[in-house]
């Protein structure tokens, strides 16, 4: 997502990058270190801090050698032979960062102190692409963070609103249904990857800008989009490591980190600016009543309730276009990676695919050709196989990196001020004391009377933090749930699934890829077969 400046993607060319750089590097390095001799001479040592453990480290680089290309999996290696009680301090490059992984560290950083870590560390890139970092993700804590979260948790993401898109999400899935029908009737394989990340895309894009999306041909436009902020996100950045080196070397380091973001930046804007002007276009129109309807008649999309709260919340139009960003990076991604690895997982048990099957079946009135959302609140096993894809394969396995704003006291240790928090939830999830076979998908463990059963993932529960927990928590779950459960629910119902001849379902390889989001190494490729007694013809409403 692209919200997820995640943080840790070490495999483009460092050892090059180290080449070219540690000479330079071993400059600033003693520099700093006589400088900080000459300070500290002449006043009183500073009390030793008690700082979380760590392991041993390089200089210069720090543990930066230690992070390898699946970060998530390294740190909790790291944690178990060095940390304690869940915390690590790790410095990569130059910058201190805390590693948090366990369900009573994540309780510590992100309910008793998350007045001190809820900011959001400085990132040149999200500066040049999010207008300054004036979005939601980026933004470090303050009143104007407060002032948007409080905005879109009021009018983007409560449950009525999210309740409101039930038509769009129906119409969204329905168009899913009857290509994978196509597919159905000539024999031919769905590349579920695919055609869950389009369907997640265009569920953004419609609650975004309205049903109009699709026919102007910005869907694609927009995906293309998200796929540039995904590559500038991914990219290693030595900044992000050592920002003391790019300040020396300024306007040369702030180029290069920065001119392809500006140019991204300048291609959203583009589009944007298009949207909000037909928008406000529609609007002025529809006020003097010459439209078809009124804004309120018809689906009120993102663009129209920003526009209308704008002056309410002092919002100026480039922080519209850097919220729209977010949604668009947040909310795609995320989504798709849910239903994508909620197949495989399916896929690989059909015991539990038949289950849900039987459910999910049993819970829809007879000779409806799709499930829909009044259904879905019988469906318990459904949310139960969610929870476990969520907790086994969270999408952003780092959550969104968080910094502290102050010295803080957490569990005797003294995090300092401008500490950068890693919080590996995917390690959560996965601790054996506090998971009953933590390794293994079992979504029974959800289930009433289950292990499990009391567990959510509002951030009440801190061995489940998929989306977080604390004043960062993601805003948008709801309509992340909604849109996973709906199309989830209508995957298993209108098809019966098979894999491609020549493979096996121990041949699916669950390894994820790291990026601003996990993704796994290989495509989901099924094969649907339409469902016996399913109706035929998936007519529109
Ligand atoms: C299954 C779907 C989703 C998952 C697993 C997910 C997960 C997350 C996570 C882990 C964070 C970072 C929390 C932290 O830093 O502590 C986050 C933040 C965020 N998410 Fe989501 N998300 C999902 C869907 C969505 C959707 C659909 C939207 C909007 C359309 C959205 C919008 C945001 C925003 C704006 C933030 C930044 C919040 C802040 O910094 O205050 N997310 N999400």
């Amino acid at each position: 997502m692209v919200v997820a400046r995640q943080l840790l993607q070490l495999t483009t060319p460092l050892p090059l990058l180290f080449l070219v750089l540690v000479p330079l590097l071993l400059l600033l390095h003693s520099t700093s270190r006589r400088s900080r001799r000459h300070g500290s001479s002449s006043k009183q040592q500073p009390k030793r801090l008690q700082l979380p453990p760590s392991p041993p480290s390089l200089p210069i680089i720090g543990h930066l050698h230690l992070v390898g290309d699946r970060p998530h999996v390294s740190l909790r290696g790291l944690a178990a032979e060095h940390g304690s009680g869940g915390l690590m301090l790790l410095r990569l490059g130059t910058v201190p960062s805390l590693v948090v992984s366990s369900p009573r560290a994540a309780q510590l950083v992100m309910r008793t102190h998350d007045h001190a870590f809820a900011s959001r560390p400085a990132s040149r890139i999200a500066d040049a692409l999010l207008y300054g970092s004036s979005d939601i993700g980026f933004s470090p804590y303050g009143e104007h963070w407060r002032q948007l979260r409080r905005l879109v948790t009021r009018h983007l993401f409560s449950i009525k609103k999210v309740n409101s898109y039930r038509h769009a999400r129906q119409d969204e899935v329905r168009l899913v249904m009857e290509k994978i029908r196509e597919a159905a009737a000539g024999s031919k394989v769905v590349d579920i990857s695919e055609t869950m990340n389009t369907f997640a895309n265009d569920m953004v894009c419609r609650a975004v800008s309205g049903k109009f999306s699709r026919e102007e041909g910005r869907n694609k436009l927009f995906r293309e989009l998200i796929d540039m902020n995904t590559s500038l996100m991914d990219g290693f950045n030595l900044e992000e490591y050592f920002p003391g080196l790019a300040h020396a070397l300024g306007s040369l380091t702030s180029w290069f980190a920065s001119n392809k973001a500006k140019e991204a930046n300048k291609r959203w804007d583009e589009l944007l600016e298009t949207i909000i002007n037909d928008h406000e276009g529609r609007r002025r129109s529809s006020e003097q009543g010459h439209g078809v309807g009124s804004v309120e008649q018809e689906e009120s999309d993102f663009v129209d309730v920003l526009l209308s709260v704008q002056k309410e919340y002092g919002i100026t139009r480039d922080h519209i276009k850097a919220i729209l960003m977010d949604m668009f990076g947040a909310g795609t991604d995320t989504s798709s990676l849910v239903l994508e690895l909620a197949m495989a997982e399916l896929m690989r048990k059909p015991q539990l695919m038949t289950k849900l099957q039987d459910e999910v079946r049993e819970n829809t009135p007879k000779g409806q050709e799709m499930v829909a959302q009044e259904d879905i609140a019988r469906m318990t096993y459904l949310r139960a196989v969610v929870k476990e894809t969520l907790r086994l394969h969270p999408p952003a396995p780092l959550l969104l990196p968080h910094l502290s704003m102050v010295d803080c006291e957490v569990d005797g240790y003294t995090i300092p001020s401008g500490t950068r928090v890693i919080i590996n939830s995917w390690a959560i999830g996965r601790d054996p004391e506090a998971w009953e076979k933590a390794e293994e998908f079992m979504p029974e463990r959800f289930m009433e009377g289950g292990s499990a059963a009391a567990i959510d993932f509002r951030g009440n529960d801190f061995q489940f933090v998929p989306f977080g927990a604390g004043r960062r928590i993601c805003p948008g779950l709801n309509f992340g749930m909604a849109t996973v459960e709906i199309m989830l629910a209508n995957l298993v119902y209108c098809f019966d699934w098979e894999l491609p001849a020549g493979k096996k379902k121990e041949d699916i390889d669950l390894t994820v890829v790291f990026g601003l989001t996990v993704h796994p190494k290989e495509k989901l490729i099924l094969v649907p077969k339409q469902r016996g007694n399913a109706v035929h013809a998936l007519q529109a409403e």
